[in-house]
């Protein structure tokens, strides 16, 4: 079984609670509350410009030039992608950038990864960012009434081809250094997949909350 088989196992029940989100259900219905989609794009930005410091990141770490190649492209024409269809939202809207805490702890979280653990271990941190989002937009546009939404835009972008493709390349890249490296190893990464998928589900949430810090 490749290594991203067994991750995606072990994430099955955090990805159905994911789906089962009033955040996802109401971003599907359309009816998802503008000023919550807005506080999730903006927290999103913040989240971007460290998941783009971090790809580049994991790019100086890795070995195979490919795949080095690969998260380059990631960290900028993804996250550029991802970045205009924040601009296609927000337009002009002053945005309130003070960063929320599971949008704090989901950055250093991933920023620590990198800093402290293997390259293995710190793509396998990113990878729910691809992986999950993918499986969001295809779910999303297999079940979504016929019907306008104002969220269509952004359901295109993660349903798309052009991510499509990324995420593969992602899944690839993860499952190729799992291969080559220890047992041990292979379990962390499986570790660092599984924390970050809860952080997936507690970004959204948080953005459902519109979450404040409580002091
Ligand atoms: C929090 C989060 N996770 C993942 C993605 C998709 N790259 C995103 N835009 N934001």
């Amino acid at each position: 079984m490749k290594w991203s088989e067994e991750a995606w196992r072990r994430i099955e029940g955090i990805y159905t609670q994911i789906l089962e989100h009033p955040f996802i259900i109401e971003l599907m219905s359309g009816e998802l509350d503008r000023e919550k989609f807005n506080f999730y794009l903006t927290q999103d930005s913040l989240y971007l410009a460290e998941f783009g410091k971090v790809l580049a990141g994991i790019a100086v770490k890795l070995e195979d030039s490919e795949q080095r190649k690969e998260f380059l492209n990631f960290a900028s024409d993804t996250v550029a992608v991802e970045q205009a269809l924040h601009q296609f939202y927000l337009k002009d809207q002053k945005q309130n950038s003070s960063v929320s805490p599971s949008c704090l702890l989901y950055t250093s979280f991933i920023h620590k990864q990198l800093a402290t653990a293997s390259v293995e271990e710190a793509a396998a941190a990113v990878l729910p960012c691809f992986w999950i989002y993918k499986k969001v937009g295809d779910y999303i546009l297999a079940n979504q009434e016929e019907q306008e939404n104002q969220y269509q835009n952004w359901i295109d972008t993660y349903g798309g081809e052009e991510f499509a493709l990324a995420v593969e390349k992602a899944i690839e890249i993860c499952d190729h250094l799992a291969v080559n490296t220890s047992i041990e190893k292979r379990k962390q990464m499986w570790n660092a997949f599984v924390k970050a998928s809860k952080m997936e589900w507690m970004f959204w949430d948080s953005a459902y909350k519109k979450e404040t810090w409580p002091v």
